[in-house]
């Protein structure tokens, strides 16, 4: 006998992420039926409340707060018991708002397709299937685990959701990847006291950057003590009874080092393995991420994908982004887009954070672009008494500008506050509003924004 409970709605959503619970949220209020099918009871809201954003920032918060007379393993339990009673309740929170409401269910369990109208979830006695005329797919990311000998094997390497949940504080954290994730972990657990060397295969850290800005991005790390070890590769992890020894070969020169703990933070790839697309007829990258059109639609028009799973830029404020795209889609006139997008900044949350917009002086004079250069340290900004008044006052601000328009091109912010200001800049950006004007905007004082009257003004090249 099959005692498969067969569920029908209008939308079903894959993955409570960011997109698919603003877009839950919103065709719920419009009046649809919605099913959302979360695959895990830890993970209601998706990465960036429970794992991602939100956990790393207080582990941010919490380990700046750490003064010399804390004892370190102390002070880092009580910091991860504050991010778990954080989590839990934000988690707690994203169910209730969504599966409270009469028009929405949450289903627990992993969602595999069966066919372009039905998923199923569970198996045996425990099955059920959900089918809707109209599907989202927004199931987020995964590591890529680095294809390095005995790394699998090893007892020590941990995840970075290992680190955020962590009974322990690791004497010595390794990290293989200098990127966002890598650096964050790299900062948080230096300031939390612990050893910490990042393994990165490029050249230099934040690649990405300009030269002079990646340089004092670099200097901080380095002078908080994290040992940084550039075009590094890592060939081998073997365990002692006490460490992982980490082997990596640098100028042709074979090394090693020897941690309690590594993590390997070398990017995140589209989470589609479990979802058997195929059986859906929806069409993949080699990557593994749903190939979608600039509204968002998959190889299947009825079916949607939302998030990181879309092998977009891997941000919350994206993923929230592509749910607009789709409410417009499903409700809306249809004629948002991704190609809409202009100046999403970026932030690294490192002590003090990096935040960017744009293009950087390399990529505008690689364009042919005729630019000025504006840029000062932090420390050098008389207008910017904030820095002092915080004892920040590391740091950098850069703008590219364009000498015809006098429009910002681009900014890198290495600053308190960096976070914030470069939405400031951005929205700028996006309105064209001129440096001049921003540089000659009245701002609150003592506040950091205030920097741009000065900074604005120190043409540099
Ligand atoms: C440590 C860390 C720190 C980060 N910090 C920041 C930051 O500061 N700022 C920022 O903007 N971004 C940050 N990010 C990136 C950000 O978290 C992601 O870009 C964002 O959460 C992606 O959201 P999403 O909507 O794509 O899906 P996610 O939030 O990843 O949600 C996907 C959900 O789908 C579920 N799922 C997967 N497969 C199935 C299935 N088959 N059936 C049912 N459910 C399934 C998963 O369990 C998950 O809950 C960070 C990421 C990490 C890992
Ligand atoms: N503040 C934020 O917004 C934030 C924070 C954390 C993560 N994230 C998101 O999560 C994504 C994943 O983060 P990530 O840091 O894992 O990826 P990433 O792509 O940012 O960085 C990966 C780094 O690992 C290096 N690398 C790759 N393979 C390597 C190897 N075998 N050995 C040594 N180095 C190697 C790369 O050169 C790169 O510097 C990011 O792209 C970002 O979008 C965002």
């Amino acid at each position: 006998m099959d005692t498969t409970t067969a569920l029908t709605a209008d939308v079903l959503v894959i993955g409570f992420g960011k997109g698919g619970k603003t877009a839950a949220h919103a065709l719920t209020d419009a009046g649809k039926r919605v099913i959302l099918v979360e695959q895990s009871d830890q993970m209601y809201g998706g990465t960036c409340p429970n794992v991602g954003c939100v956990p790393t920032k207080m582990l941010v918060h919490y380990s700046n707060s750490k003064r010399l007379e804390d004892e370190a393993q102390q002070f880092f339990a009580n910091s991860i018991e504050g991010v778990r009673a954080l989590t839990s309740a934000f988690r707690a929170g994203n169910f209730a708002s969504l599966d409270g409401k009469d028009t929405a269910t949450v289903i627990t369990g992993a969602a595999r397709f069966v066919d372009e109208h039905t998923v199923s979830i569970g198996e045996g006695d425990d099955r059920i299937t959900v089918t809707a005329p109209t599907i989202l797919i927004n199931t987020g990311s995964e590591p890529i685990v680095p294809d390095i000998e005995g790394a699998g094997a090893s007892a020590f390497q941990v995840s970075s959701t290992d680190l955020i949940h962590a009974e322990r504080l690791p004497r010595h954290l390794a990290i293989i990847g200098g990127g966002y994730l890598g650096l964050e972990f790299a900062s948080i657990y230096r300031q939390f006291g612990a050893q910490v060397t990042v393994l990165e295969e490029a050249d230099r850290l934040l690649a990405k950057e300009d030269t002079d800005v990646a340089e004092v991005a670099t200097g901080i790390l380095a002078g908080d003590g994290i040992r940084i070890i550039t075009g590094a590769t890592v060939t081998g992890i073997t365990d002692t009874a006490s460490n992982a020894v980490i082997t990596y070969v640098k100028d042709g020169e074979s090394h090693t080092v020897e941690a309690d703990a590594f993590l390997a933070a070398t990017g995140r790839r589209p989470a589609t393995d479990s979802l058997d697309l195929p059986a859906a007829g929806v069409e993949t990258t080699a990557r593994g991420a749903v190939i979608v059109d600039e509204h968002l639609r998959t190889s299947r028009p009825h079916i949607f994908a939302l998030g990181d799973v879309n092998g977009g830029p891997q941000f919350t404020y994206v993923s929230l982004d592509d749910a607009r795209i789709v409410i417009d889609q499903l409700l809306g006139d249809g004629t948002r887009a991704t190609s809409d997008r202009v100046a999403v900044p970026r932030t690294l949350f490192i002590t003090p954070p990096l935040a960017t917009v744009g293009l950087t002086e390399r990529e505008a004079r690689e364009q042919g672009l005729n630019i000025r250069v504006a840029r000062e340290n932090v420390a050098d900004i008389v207008a910017m008494p904030r820095a002092y008044t915080v004892e920040e006052t590391r740091g950098v601000m850069k703008f590219i500008l364009d000498a015809d328009t006098d429009l910002i091109l681009g900014a890198a912010i290495l600053s308190i506050d960096a976070q914030e200001i470069i939405n400031t800049v951005a929205l700028a950006m996006r309105q064209r509003v001129t440096a001049t004007t921003l540089k000659n905007a009245i701002y609150t004082h003592p506040s950091s924004t205030e920097a741009l009257n000065e900074v604005l003004g120190v043409i540099v090249g």
